[in-house]
């Protein structure tokens, strides 16, 4: 059966105005994802993962700029008027932010802050509660993501507790009432590798039992490889590769793919690889054509002159690179 488009984004771009100029960061990124699915956005830091939710959410900060479609079941975000926005917010979209103490107000109690996303959601939805209700199901939030001590945690103020701690309130406001789409940012990444692959678990199992898709932005490949069914691989703010994980990992075509992909530490000790050489793309003045091409060891001409464009090479496996079948 073919499931619905959720989400299709069309050559989105975003630039931040600096004191130097007109920093360029996502160049024409484009994809979709359909109900259900759990797609992988992967790529080293600054690549443009964070920047590219906050576009799809509309809370790009105020030196940002952007063009480009971001459909939400067929209505452009970037169309929408404010009350439609926060209404999709409320109750369609939600998104795990990598700083969970900036989410976090200091002054208010953990209690107050996670009933009020969930009043928000019900009340947008137009569902009766009382507020033993949201109490509840803000107590259920915070024990699904495993916080020992629920009672406690929701009479805590953030500063009461430790930075996993807060971390995993984050994740509970934005998986406390059920949503369309969840955007985490790197989930996790503050807590030791077994809480992580709990709270992993937990979002495969809302994805299961609610019919919600993921994006998962993340540095680590590993966590990729066995939470989505599809990755997303970005480079200097543009896709460089988009497939199935399973296809992805068995046949990487472009070099950056096959180069994050042997940097990987293997566990039987064969060493530590020794990286990508060179650095970053430059946003303010980047290449004209592939922005990979000057830390690549095949880069030709052609890689000077044009960038290359998203090309099927396998089922559902699309690779930008002039020299990917080499
Ligand atoms: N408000 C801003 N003003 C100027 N530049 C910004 C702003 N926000 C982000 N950037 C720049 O945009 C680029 C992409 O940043 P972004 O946070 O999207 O990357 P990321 O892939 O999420 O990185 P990480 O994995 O470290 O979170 C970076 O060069 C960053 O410095």
């Amino acid at each position: 059966m073919n499931k619905e488009v959720l989400l299709e984004v069309k050559d989105l771009n975003v630039y931040y105005r600096v004191y130097e100029g007109l920093l360029h960061v996502l160049n024409d990124v484009s994809f979709s994802l359909v109900e259900g699915e759990r797609l992988g956005l992967v790529g080293e830091t600054g690549c443009g993962k964070t920047t590219t939710f906050r576009a799809l959410l509309r809370v790009l900060d105020s030196n940002a700029s952007s063009k480009g479609d971001i459909l939400y079941k067929g209505r452009n975000v970037n169309k929408m008027s404010q009350t439609e926005l926060l209404n999709t917010r409320r109750t369609e979209m939600s998104m795990i932010f990598q700083d969970p103490t900036s989410s976090l107000n200091p002054v208010f109690k953990v209690g107050e802050q996670i009933s009020s996303v969930i009043r928000a959601n019900l009340q947008a939805k137009g569902i009766n509660y009382s507020e033993n209700d949201i109490k509840n199901i803000a107590l259920k939030a915070l024990s699904d993501v495993l916080l020992p001590d629920p009672e406690r945690i929701f009479e805590s103020y953030p500063f009461q507790l430790s930075g996993g701690m807060r971390q995993r309130i984050c994740i509970a406001m934005s998986v406390a009432t059920e949503r369309k789409l969840l955007l985490a940012d790197e989930p996790g990444t503050s807590l030791d590798v077994t809480i992580q692959a709990q709270i992993l678990g937990l979002l495969n199992n809302l994805v299961k039992t609610t019919g919600m898709s993921v994006i998962l932005a993340t540095h680590s490949l590993g966590v990729v490889r066995e939470t989505t069914d599809r990755v997303c691989i970005m480079y200097g703010g543009e896709i460089v590769e988009i497939g199935p994980t399973r296809s992805l990992f068995a046949n990487p075509f472009h070099p950056y793919t096959r180069a994050l992909l042997a940097c990987v530490p293997k566990l039987t000790g064969e060493g530590i690889a020794e990286g990508i050489p060179g650095e970053m793309v430059s946003y303010l003045n980047p290449p004209k054509g592939c922005r990979f091409q000057p830390r690549c060891s095949f880069c030709n001409e052609d890689c000077n002159r044009t960038k290359p464009k998203l090309t099927l090479y396998e089922d559902d496996h699309y690779v930008a690179c002039h020299k990917a079948d080499l």
